[in-house]
Protein backbone atom coordinates (compact mmCIF):
# COMPACT_ATOMS: atom_id res chain seq x y z
CA UNK A 1 0.00 0.00 0.00
CA UNK A 2 1.14 3.61 -0.42
CA UNK A 3 -0.37 6.98 0.96
CA UNK A 4 -0.48 10.09 -0.91
CA UNK A 5 -1.44 13.78 -0.12
CA UNK A 6 -2.07 16.96 -2.44
CA UNK A 7 -3.06 20.46 -1.38
CA UNK A 8 -3.83 23.14 -4.01
CA UNK A 9 -4.99 26.85 -4.06
CA UNK A 10 -6.28 29.16 -6.52
CA UNK A 11 -7.42 32.68 -5.80
CA UNK A 12 -10.46 34.49 -7.31
CA UNK A 13 -10.66 36.48 -10.51
CA UNK A 14 -12.50 37.51 -13.81
CA UNK A 15 -15.33 34.96 -14.48
CA UNK A 16 -18.81 33.30 -14.11
CA UNK A 17 -17.82 29.95 -13.33
CA UNK A 18 -15.71 27.24 -11.37
CA UNK A 19 -14.68 24.04 -12.54
CA UNK A 20 -14.56 21.61 -9.22
CA UNK A 21 -14.38 18.01 -9.55
CA UNK A 22 -14.31 18.20 -13.44
CA UNK A 23 -18.00 20.10 -12.64
CA UNK A 24 -18.82 23.41 -13.78
CA UNK A 25 -20.52 25.41 -11.40
CA UNK A 26 -21.59 28.87 -12.12
CA UNK A 27 -20.19 31.61 -9.63
CA UNK A 28 -19.84 35.27 -9.70
CA UNK A 29 -16.18 34.98 -10.18
CA UNK A 30 -13.61 32.62 -11.73
CA UNK A 31 -10.59 30.94 -10.56
CA UNK A 32 -6.87 32.55 -11.77
CA UNK A 33 -4.85 29.48 -13.09
CA UNK A 34 -2.84 28.25 -16.11
CA UNK A 35 -5.44 25.75 -16.74
CA UNK A 36 -9.31 25.21 -15.89
CA UNK A 37 -7.99 26.42 -12.18
CA UNK A 38 -9.95 22.99 -11.19
CA UNK A 39 -8.56 22.93 -7.35
CA UNK A 40 -9.46 19.74 -6.14
CA UNK A 41 -8.66 17.66 -9.23
CA UNK A 42 -5.04 19.54 -8.95
CA UNK A 43 -5.02 18.38 -4.99
CA UNK A 44 -6.07 14.88 -5.96
CA UNK A 45 -3.47 14.38 -8.82
CA UNK A 46 -0.60 15.75 -6.32
CA UNK A 47 -1.89 13.40 -3.72
CA UNK A 48 -2.12 10.42 -6.96
CA UNK A 49 1.70 11.49 -7.60
CA UNK A 50 2.62 11.89 -3.81
CA UNK A 51 2.12 7.77 -3.45
CA UNK A 52 3.74 7.25 -6.35
CA UNK A 53 7.10 9.37 -5.50
CA UNK A 54 6.85 11.19 -8.99
CA UNK A 55 6.76 14.78 -7.99
CA UNK A 56 3.88 17.03 -8.35
CA UNK A 57 1.66 18.64 -10.78
CA UNK A 58 3.55 21.06 -12.17
CA UNK A 59 6.59 18.50 -12.79
CA UNK A 60 3.96 16.59 -15.15
CA UNK A 61 2.48 19.65 -16.81
CA UNK A 62 4.42 22.85 -16.52
CA UNK A 63 2.90 26.44 -16.35
CA UNK A 64 5.12 27.31 -19.01
CA UNK A 65 3.94 25.12 -21.13
CA UNK A 66 1.16 26.41 -23.05
CA UNK A 67 -0.35 23.20 -24.32
CA UNK A 68 -1.69 23.44 -20.98
CA UNK A 69 -3.46 27.12 -20.91
CA UNK A 70 -6.66 26.88 -20.26
CA UNK A 71 -6.86 23.15 -20.57
CA UNK A 72 -9.35 20.53 -18.99
CA UNK A 73 -7.72 19.41 -15.72
CA UNK A 74 -9.50 15.94 -16.29
CA UNK A 75 -6.82 15.25 -18.38
CA UNK A 76 -3.99 15.62 -15.49
CA UNK A 77 -6.40 13.07 -13.43
CA UNK A 78 -6.56 10.61 -16.18
CA UNK A 79 -2.89 11.13 -16.89
CA UNK A 80 -2.02 10.41 -13.60
CA UNK A 81 -4.32 7.16 -13.37
CA UNK A 82 -2.53 5.66 -16.34
CA UNK A 83 0.54 6.34 -14.15
CA UNK A 84 -1.05 4.42 -10.66
CA UNK A 85 -2.24 1.60 -13.50
CA UNK A 86 1.48 1.47 -14.86
CA UNK A 87 3.26 1.35 -11.94
CA UNK A 88 1.05 -1.86 -10.58
CA UNK A 89 -1.80 0.05 -8.51
CA UNK A 90 -5.08 0.50 -8.28
CA UNK A 91 -6.70 3.40 -6.25
CA UNK A 92 -7.89 2.18 -3.09
CA UNK A 93 -9.73 5.52 -2.13
CA UNK A 94 -9.58 9.07 -2.41
CA UNK A 95 -10.94 11.67 0.18
CA UNK A 96 -11.04 15.16 -0.83
CA UNK A 97 -11.86 18.35 1.17
CA UNK A 98 -12.56 21.72 -0.72
CA UNK A 99 -12.00 24.67 1.41
CA UNK A 100 -14.14 27.93 0.69
CA UNK A 101 -17.61 29.67 1.32
CA UNK A 102 -18.90 29.83 -1.70
CA UNK A 103 -19.86 28.61 -3.85
CA UNK A 104 -21.60 25.75 -1.75
CA UNK A 105 -20.28 22.20 -2.81
CA UNK A 106 -22.95 20.11 -1.48
CA UNK A 107 -25.29 20.05 -4.37
CA UNK A 108 -22.42 19.59 -6.75
CA UNK A 109 -20.83 16.55 -4.89
CA UNK A 110 -22.15 13.57 -6.39
CA UNK A 111 -21.65 14.74 -9.72
CA UNK A 112 -17.53 15.96 -9.10
CA UNK A 113 -17.55 12.35 -7.47
CA UNK A 114 -18.66 10.56 -10.62
CA UNK A 115 -16.96 12.68 -12.76
CA UNK A 116 -13.70 11.78 -10.80
CA UNK A 117 -14.68 8.26 -10.23
CA UNK A 118 -15.08 7.98 -14.40
CA UNK A 119 -11.65 9.69 -15.11
CA UNK A 120 -9.64 6.87 -12.27
CA UNK A 121 -11.61 3.93 -13.51
CA UNK A 122 -13.11 2.86 -10.01
CA UNK A 123 -16.68 2.95 -8.35
CA UNK A 124 -18.12 5.86 -7.47
CA UNK A 125 -17.74 4.18 -3.84
CA UNK A 126 -14.25 5.05 -3.74
CA UNK A 127 -14.26 8.47 -4.14
CA UNK A 128 -14.99 10.83 -1.66
CA UNK A 129 -15.36 15.04 -1.35
CA UNK A 130 -16.37 16.88 1.34
CA UNK A 131 -16.54 20.77 2.04
CA UNK A 132 -16.01 23.43 4.77
CA UNK A 133 -15.61 27.08 5.44
CA UNK A 134 -12.96 28.53 7.16
CA UNK A 135 -16.13 30.57 9.36
CA UNK A 136 -15.26 33.40 7.60
CA UNK A 137 -11.60 33.44 8.76
CA UNK A 138 -8.57 33.55 6.51
CA UNK A 139 -7.49 34.45 3.10
CA UNK A 140 -10.86 31.18 1.96
CA UNK A 141 -13.38 32.80 4.72
CA UNK A 142 -12.58 36.56 3.32
CA UNK A 143 -13.91 34.81 -0.31
CA UNK A 144 -10.89 35.22 -1.90
CA UNK A 145 -9.89 31.92 -3.20
CA UNK A 146 -10.50 28.09 -2.87
CA UNK A 147 -8.50 25.55 -1.31
CA UNK A 148 -8.35 21.70 -1.29
CA UNK A 149 -6.58 18.86 -0.02
CA UNK A 150 -6.99 15.00 -1.02
CA UNK A 151 -5.70 11.98 0.57
CA UNK A 152 -5.23 8.71 -1.34
CA UNK A 153 -4.40 5.46 -0.48
CA UNK A 154 -2.79 3.27 -3.82
CA UNK A 155 -3.24 -0.86 -3.29
CA UNK A 156 -1.03 -3.29 -5.27
CA UNK A 157 -3.39 -4.39 -8.16
N1 LIG B 1 -18.28 25.64 0.33
C1 LIG B 1 -18.95 24.83 1.19
C2 LIG B 1 -18.76 24.85 2.56
C3 LIG B 1 -19.50 24.03 3.35
N2 LIG B 1 -20.42 23.20 2.80
C4 LIG B 1 -21.25 22.32 3.66
O1 LIG B 1 -21.70 23.04 4.80
C5 LIG B 1 -21.33 22.32 5.99
C6 LIG B 1 -21.01 23.26 7.11
O2 LIG B 1 -19.82 23.97 6.84
P1 LIG B 1 -19.00 24.58 8.05
O3 LIG B 1 -17.77 25.18 7.46
O4 LIG B 1 -19.90 25.58 8.67
O5 LIG B 1 -18.68 23.46 8.97
C7 LIG B 1 -20.18 21.44 5.59
O6 LIG B 1 -20.08 20.31 6.41
C8 LIG B 1 -20.56 21.08 4.18
O7 LIG B 1 -21.48 20.01 4.19
C9 LIG B 1 -20.58 23.17 1.45
O8 LIG B 1 -21.38 22.39 0.90
N3 LIG B 1 -19.84 23.99 0.67
C1 LIG C 1 -2.19 22.72 -13.47
C2 LIG C 1 -1.06 23.59 -13.94
C3 LIG C 1 -0.93 23.33 -15.45
O1 LIG C 1 0.13 24.00 -16.01
O2 LIG C 1 -1.26 24.98 -13.79
P1 LIG C 1 -2.37 25.77 -12.90
O3 LIG C 1 -3.70 25.66 -13.56
O4 LIG C 1 -1.90 27.17 -12.70
O5 LIG C 1 -2.50 25.01 -11.53
P2 LIG C 1 -1.47 24.69 -10.35
O6 LIG C 1 -2.28 24.11 -9.24
O7 LIG C 1 -0.64 25.87 -10.02
O8 LIG C 1 -0.58 23.44 -10.90
C4 LIG C 1 0.48 23.66 -11.82
C5 LIG C 1 0.27 23.22 -13.24
O9 LIG C 1 0.55 21.86 -13.39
Amino acid sequence: MRIGQGFDVHAFGEGDHVMLGGVRIAHEQGLVAHSDGDVAIHALCDALLGALALGDIGQHFPPSDARWKAADSRQFLRHCALLVDQHGYALGNADLTVICERPKIGPHAEAMRAAMAEDLGVGIDRISIKATTTEKLGFTGRGEGIAAQAVVLLVKA
